[in-house]
């Protein structure tokens, strides 16, 4: 009888962020930064976008690590904000970051992220992607800079860690909030399901 191996899973990041989300499903895995090009075309609708790059990173580690593994499942993944169809990425500096968390203060805005496994050996691929709506406070310029100065928004889509201080400055959200984090969870766990891999084993 032919052995079924499970893949050996590889997080194809430079987020701590998503090493620590990955690392709550108690999977092994190792991590690859992925520097592929994040730069799309105009006129892509949010979901292609974030399905696109996050397709991106992980073909991009496939490349690496083919020769040397023939079963493993590489995950990409990508986050943006989007308020009023503009597309919010990370902030460039500062006075980036002031203009961003202005423009969310006070209404609601949605994040999308994508992820994406590739399997090194079949090339069997699947990408998907979670929505969450989120509403920050109205805040003060006072306040916006005070955030500022704490440099948490420095590589974050939109300026802000819902994860960290930001929080204090969220109403409430709809969806996923592992989603707004960088990598929705349960999703994953679908798509690993769908490669042989389970989180919970009955
Ligand atoms: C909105 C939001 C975003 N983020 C982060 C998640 C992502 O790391 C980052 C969006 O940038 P991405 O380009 O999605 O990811 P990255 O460059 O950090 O990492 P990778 O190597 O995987 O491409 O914003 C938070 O940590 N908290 C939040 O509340």
């Amino acid at each position: 009888m032919e052995e079924t191996r499970t893949p050996k899973l590889i997080l194809a990041s430079t987020s701590p962020r998503r090493r620590e989300l990955l690392a709550s499903l108690q999977l092994p895995f190792e991590v690859l930064p992925s520097h592929a090009d994040e730069s799309v075309q105009a006129g892509l609708s949010p979901e292609k976008i974030v399905e696109t790059l996050a397709l991106r990173k992980a073909g991009a580690v496939v490349q690496t690590v083919r020769e040397q593994y023939d079963n493993a499942l590489i995950i990409g993944s990508d986050t943006i904000v989007v308020l009023d169809g503009e597309i919010l990425g990370k902030p460039v500096d500062e006075t980036d970051a002031v203009r961003m968390i202005t423009s969310l203060q006070g209404r609601m805005h949605r994040v999308f992220t994508g992820v994406a496994c590739i399997h090194t050996g079949t090339g069997e691929q699947n990408v998907g992607y979670r929505e969450t709506s989120v509403t920050m406070k109205p805040l003060d310029a006072k306040t916006i800079a005070a955030y500022v100065q704490t440099g948490e928004p420095a590589d974050k889509a939109g300026a802000y860690a819902i994860q960290g201080l930001g929080a204090t400055l969220i109403e409430g959200i709809q969806g996923c909030y592992f989603n707004v984090v960088g990598l929705p969870l349960s999703l994953l766990s679908d798509m690993l399901s769908g490669f042989g891999i389970s989180v919970l084993r009955p």
